[in-house]
């Protein structure tokens, strides 16, 4: 045989390699493209007429006029290193900009006047990136800073990836080093819920260690917030596909898998639609199911995995988003965090929406298991003297719009325990592989987790088919069976929430007689 012979048998037996991919949220695209990008013929099949999964966007005829509009705030930080391979490998790097440097204002309406504080980094190296804003966060009593800082570096000495720290809650260790609860809530839930999305009582130690360990204390830069500058659906839908299509991805959309079963030949058949004909059928050498832990549940093989239906205890946990049009601007900052008020986080979203005039803010709920079901009304009662507390120009402005988007099943639910539930993407049948930000990837439920789980999934299955393997873009995180260093990593995943377009850094920091002077003389972001 000839080099040429031997170049063209290479190829042949590469395009007679095939994959399924199920599921077209970030975590299926992401093995799509891996899989493609290593020479194997690849099919991805989605239930939904749009890829991207729990990050997508609608559009709202509003009074204000059409809106775009994100089912959900979703930010990513400096050191979420595959979700930016990602967006580089999908073409839209350039639109979802870091922050320069990490500033989040905080305010706190519980006092007789509000007081705004900034958590914000600066260039010296960790841990001092943060300390002279720890030292200056009035939000905290002198002695509960210099606690916090004491818990900060006991943090930084636990390794995430050990078993024991599943099975502890965060709240039980932080009052272990001396955190009270106004340091729980001021600080660390204040990051840890917008992270995790669950309050510190019910996280799991070792995922809440792998946030701040990897988000604030691994670089200095790794908390600086990137957002979208462009609705998410851009990102996850339009640019996915071009990618995909681009890299030989066969996409079906509106095609809802029901059954993969072992095909008599060897390699398996997927059953998709609601035909039972051939037209219905996929063949693959390998199959890479990205869905949802309960519908993986359901269509993973018998013997897929030891303990079949432990993928139903990993539980759910909600997020709310709450729309706000007014017919001025009322936000002057991107976005801030509230203390004191029922608000979390609140993102101007004025850009993205493409909202002609006015201002459109988002008020992003996490761990939002009280309110997720109520009515609309009952919020916008809530909500809206809230924010008029919080921003005294948004009592005299007019609101345009109000709507909610809730989204029951936002993320899995990282109380303790669940890092035993998660499973690695390799299970006991050979070439079918899960994928998922639920799965064994060390993250908390993110685009970061997904992303990595696709590369993870797409590296065993092309294992399994025998095909040559390129480095994964990022170092791979997975904890069973792999061992995770966090190292690699820099980084937990996005607030969950939005920051405004970042493409310049935020607003440089205002004085403290600035803060005075700005708007009745109360403290607003
Ligand atoms: C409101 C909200 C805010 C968030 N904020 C952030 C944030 O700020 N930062 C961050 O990093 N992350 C955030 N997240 C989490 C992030 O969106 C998810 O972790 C990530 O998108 C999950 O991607 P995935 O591909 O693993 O799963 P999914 O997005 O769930 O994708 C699974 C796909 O499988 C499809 N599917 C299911 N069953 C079948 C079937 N039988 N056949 C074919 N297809 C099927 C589904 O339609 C879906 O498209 C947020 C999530 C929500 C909901």
């Amino acid at each position: 045989m000839t080099g040429i012979d031997a170049v063209a048998a290479g190829s042949r037996a590469s395009r007679e390699r095939r994959a399924l991919v199920v599921g077209g949220g970030i975590a299926g695209t992401t093995a799509a493209l891996r899989l493609a990008d290593a020479g194997v013929a690849t099919t991805l099949l989605e239930s939904r007429p749009r890829l991207g999964g729990l990050a997508f966007s609608f559009r709202r005829d509003s009074p204000a006029g059409p809106l775009s509009v994100d089912n959900g705030q979703h930010v990513h930080l400096r050191c979420c290193t595959a979700y930016t391979w990602f967006l580089r490998r999908i073409g839209g790097s350039g639109l979802a900009p870091l922050q320069r440097r990490l500033d989040v204002p905080v305010l706190d309406v519980a006092g007789v006047r509000p007081r705004l504080s900034r958590l914000r980094r600066n260039f010296l190296p960790v841990p001092m990136h943060l300390a002279a804003s720890l030292a200056n966060y009035r939000h905290l009593t002198p002695a509960e800073r210099a606690r916090a800082a004491g818990a900060a570096l006991a943090l930084k000495a636990l390794d995430p990836a050990d078993p024991a720290l599943d099975d502890v809650d965060f709240a039980t260790w932080l009052h272990g080093q001396g955190q009270s609860d106004r340091a729980i809530s001021a600080l660390w839930d204040l990051v840890g819920t917008a992270t995790l999305n669950a309050r510190a009582p019910h996280a799991s130690l070792g995922l809440a260690a792998m946030v701040f360990r990897t988000g604030l204390l691994s670089a200095p830069g790794a908390a600086d917030i990137g957002v979208s500058r462009v609705p998410l659906g851009h990102l996850h839908d339009t640019l996915a596909r071009e990618a995909l299509r681009a890299a030989g991805v066969h996409v079906l959309t509106q095609t809802r898998v029901r059954a993969v079963t072992a095909a008599s030949g060897g390699g398996w058949t997927v059953s998709a639609g609601e035909g039972q004909g051939s037209a219905a059928e996929h063949h693959a050498d390998a199959v890479v199911l990205a869905v949802p832990q309960r519908e993986a549940n359901g269509l993973l093989p018998e013997g897929a995995l030891p303990a079949p239906g432990r993928l139903l205890e990993i539980g759910t946990a909600p997020i709310l988003n709450l729309h706000v049009v007014y017919d001025r601007r009322v936000l002057r900052r991107p976005f801030f965090a509230a203390l004191g008020s029922p608000v979390q986080w609140v993102f101007d979203r004025t850009g993205p929406s493409g909202l002609g005039g006015g201002q459109y803010l988002a008020v992003s709920q996490s761990a939002a298991h009280g309110e997720i079901d109520e009515s609309v009304a009952a919020l916008r009662e809530r909500y809206l003297p809230e924010l008029a507390r919080l921003l005294p120009a948004a009592r005299t402005a007019r609101v345009v719009d109000f709507f909610v988007t809730r989204e029951r099943t936002a993320t899995f639910d990282p109380r303790p325990g669940v890092g035993r539930l998660r499973p690695a993407s390799r299970t006991a049948v050979p070439g079918v592989c899960l994928a998922g930000a639920w799965t064994d990837t060390g993250w908390p439920a993110t685009m970061e987790s997904a992303v990595r789980s696709g590369m993870t999934a797409a590296r065993e299955a092309l294992t399994v088919m025998g095909r040559p393997y390129d480095n994964d873009p990022v170092p791979s995180t997975t904890r069973k069976g792999g061992g995770m260093s966090s190292a690699d990593t820099g980084g937990t995943s996005g607030l969950r929430s939005r920051t405004a377009p970042q493409n310049s850094p935020t607003p440089p920091p205002r004085t403290a007689v600035d803060a005075r002077t700005a708007q009745n003389a109360e403290e607003t972001p």
